[in-house]
């Protein structure tokens, strides 16, 4: 069964049909990319995913269990959690603070330092786990942002560019971030425009073209597809 799927959504603002009778499915272990031009949908969607919009019609399941019209922290507490472009993390605290305050609630205290330590040899910071958040470069941000949206363990997680703004080294190295937590168990869903990381990450990708799905399949058979280039040169129509 899929963990994520949408049955003929549909949304629009006024007259613009952002998303149409999109049928979608995510497998469980998953790493899935969505890509499309500008203006596409990709973050409509995602909104529309999360709670944050919701749609005009059609469904979206999560496990089986329909929650097209849950509240966003209902869809979190079941297991699905995501990675904005914007990191939201505080930054006049220190990292470690920062993972503190992600796991508190949810971890017994006695293995707190130590979720904090694992979480912090994951992303790479061990050495800056003092350092305040505002100081870490931009890379190092996004991947504080990335643990704690991964603190919690959940099964599901979004992203949305979660390289936008990094150098080569450090988009390389987000993409093994994000294969580790794969094999972990954990199934993603990625909207992203750097065609190198999809290609390292995506086991299927999934393009959006004024709101539709305009083609699906893995990269090689994405970048083969005459059609797609066609659609980013904007020389196909809807
Ligand atoms: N709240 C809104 N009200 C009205 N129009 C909106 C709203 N949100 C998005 N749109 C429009 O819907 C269309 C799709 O936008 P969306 O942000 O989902 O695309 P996108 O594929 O994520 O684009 P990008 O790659 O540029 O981020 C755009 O034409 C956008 O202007």
């Amino acid at each position: 069964m899929a963990i994520l799927e949408t049955r003929q959504l549909n949304k629009h603002f006024g007259g613009l049909h952002v998303t149409g009778n999109v049928d979608f499915a995510l497998q469980p272990g998953e790493m899935h990319c969505l890509i499309g031009p500008n203006g596409a949908g990709k973050s409509t969607f995602f909104k529309l995913i999360l709670g944050e919009h919701l749609p005009d019609s059609g469904e979206i399941l999560y496990d089986g269990e329909e929650i097209t019209r849950a509240k966003p922290f209902e869809r979190i507490r079941k297991g699905i959690s995501v990675k904005f472009q914007v990191p939201g993390i505080f930054k006049e605290l220190s990292v470690q603070q920062n993972l503190t305050i992600a796991l508190q609630h949810h971890v017994a205290p006695e293995i707190l330092q130590e979720e904090i330590d694992r979480l912090l040899e994951f992303l790479k910071l061990s050495q800056d786990r003092k350092q305040l958040a505002g100081n870490l470069s931009h890379g190092q941000k996004q991947w504080l942002e990335i643990g704690m949206a991964v603190a919690l363990k959940p099964r599901l997680l979004l992203l949305d560019e979660p390289t936008a703004g990094m150098t080569p080294d450090e988009t390389f190295a987000t993409g093994e971030m994000l294969q580790e937590l794969n094999r972990e168990g954990m199934t993603l869903l990625a909207v992203e425009h750097d065609m190198a990381f999809v290609r390292q990450i995506a086991h299927q990708v999934t393009v959006l073209h004024f709101g539709k799905i305009f083609a699906q399949g893995t990269i090689d058979e994405i970048t083969a597809d005459e059609r797609v280039a066609a659609i980013y040169l904007g020389e196909v129509d809807a």
